[in-house]
């Protein structure tokens, strides 16, 4: 898409994305975390291997290790029993040796013969029935990464996999940079809390949940400071509250244009607008600046839209890699590929829409349909999509035709 078709004043998604991460400083510092406490922490330095893996040659099968030039018509017989945990050992000239999955080969074995392909005679030699290739059924010492090879950069994501690599090498503790903490602020007289009992025009906070979920998720602490009423005073005061206590400001609400929006003249009064207004459906008022003295010292400010849906896209599509960068993590492009649509749908003026919607698989191939109501308020269908039909402004949907789909899970590691 072209920015000769965005509505006035509003930035394109990419630009408005590059901008974000650009200005996404990576935290500083470092604390050493035990491994089981350490999923979702980013790594602050490469780490490289301590060991050989596997460190031993060892028998990728239960079954007989033997030396295959001795092996002849009359078989052989067993001579060594090797469990896994046991020491090196050295195989006995013209024997074999029982031997166990993981456990180390003797020297002096080429090969190990799984037992399903062996049969014992009255003596207790061992015959093989079938082709045996030296090296076969041996893992083999460093044929994974030998001592000193790189495992992981800094700025990786420890996920359950990486935590297995590094016990496996006997590390027990990772050195990673600080949790992110990020103050979390509902702006909006009209909302309450569920749970609480609600009155005619209130509106319960729906946002606060999300986002601390979102957040949490994505291995922040949160300082929630719940809900700011509609004025520029309480506003302000929130906001100096958390520059002096978070890494990262989020608000939602009171980011759009009326007068009881009050987010970005209290953020101008403050600090530094970086921009204002994303040419997207939903998520047009998100703002981006710093708090203090508007350079990117100072503490960042994203603002959500109020909506809902409006407010789980910008954080998906801007706030999110922000936050990323933020935790000193690579930040990759959106991952799309293209869909068929099952329906038809007119497009939207000067904005990209992002439809909700669920991927039909009958016939092998995914057909793309509305998961439901597609308003910035309507939360049900955003809950049940597989990911988002990404729409360019002012273009039609045609049932039938293929069109970029966003999944929804690269939203969430
Ligand atoms: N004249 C214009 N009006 C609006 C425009 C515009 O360009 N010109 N933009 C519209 C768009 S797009 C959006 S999105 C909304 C965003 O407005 P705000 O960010 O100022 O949000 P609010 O007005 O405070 O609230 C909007 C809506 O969302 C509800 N809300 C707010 N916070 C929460 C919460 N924490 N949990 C659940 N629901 C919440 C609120 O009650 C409103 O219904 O502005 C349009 N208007
Ligand atoms: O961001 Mo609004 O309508 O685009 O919800």
């Amino acid at each position: 898409m072209t920015c000769a078709t965005l509505a006035k004043g509003l930035l394109d998604l990419e630009v408005a994305r590059a901008r974000m991460i650009a200005a996404a400083e990576p935290i500083r510092g470092e604390e050493f975390v035990a491994l089981d406490q350490a999923v979702g922490r980013v790594l602050s330095r490469h780490l490289v291997a301590r060991l050989d893996m596997p460190s031993i040659d060892n028998s990728a099968m239960d079954g007989y290790a033997l030396c295959l030039a001795e092996l002849g018509e009359r078989g052989l017989p067993v001579v060594l029993r090797v469990p896994a945990g046991a020491a090196v050992s050295a195989l006995p000239e013209g024997g074999c040796a029982r031997i166990f999955t993981g456990a180390p080969v003797p020297t002096g074995a080429d090969c190990v013969i799984p037992q399903e392909r062996v049969t014992l005679d009255g003596e207790g030699r061992m015959h093989v029935s079938g082709e045996a290739k030296p090296g076969a059924n041996i893992r083999r010492r460093g044929e994974e990464y030998r001592a000193g090879d790189a495992l992981l950069p800094s700025g990786a994501t420890l996920n359950p996999a990486a935590l297995a690599m590094l016990a496996s090498q006997g590390i027990a503790e990772v050195p990673v940079l600080p949790r992110l903490t990020v103050a979390l602020i509902s702006t909006g007289d009209e909302l309450i809390e569920p749970g609480e009992p609600c009155l005619a025009g209130q509106v319960y906070n729906s946002n606060r949940v999300m986002l601390r979920a979102l957040l949490e998720q994505q291995g922040c602490e949160v300082l929630d400071l719940g809900i700011i009423g509609d004025t520029a005073e309480a506003l302000h005061e929130a906001f100096v509250v958390t520059r002096d206590s978070a890494d990262l400001v989020i608000c939602t609400g009171g980011v759009s244009v009326g007068e009881e929006d009050h987010v970005r003249p209290v953020l101008e009064a403050l600090g530094g607008l970086v921009f204002h207004g994303v040419a997207i459906k939903p998520g047009k008022p998100v703002a981006f600046g710093f708090l203090d003295d508007g350079s990117p010292e100072g503490v960042p400010l994203i603002a959500l839209p109020g909506n809902p849906v409006a407010s789980l896209v910008g954080w998906q599509l801007l706030a999110r890699p922000f936050v990323q960068g933020r935790q000193g993590r690579a930040v990759g492009p959106l991952q799309q590929f293209n869909v068929r649509a099952g329906f038809s749908r007119r497009g939207n003026h000067g904005r990209r829409e992002l439809l909700r919607v669920v991927l039909d698989w009958q016939g092998g191939l995914p057909v793309a349909f509305l998961a439901g109501g597609q308003g910035s308020h309507m939360l049900r269908a955003a809950s049940q999509a597989h990911g988002y039909l990404m729409m360019a402004a002012d273009t039609d949907v045609e049932e039938g035709h293929e069109y970029p789909y966003l999944p929804a899970g690269q939203f969430v590691d």
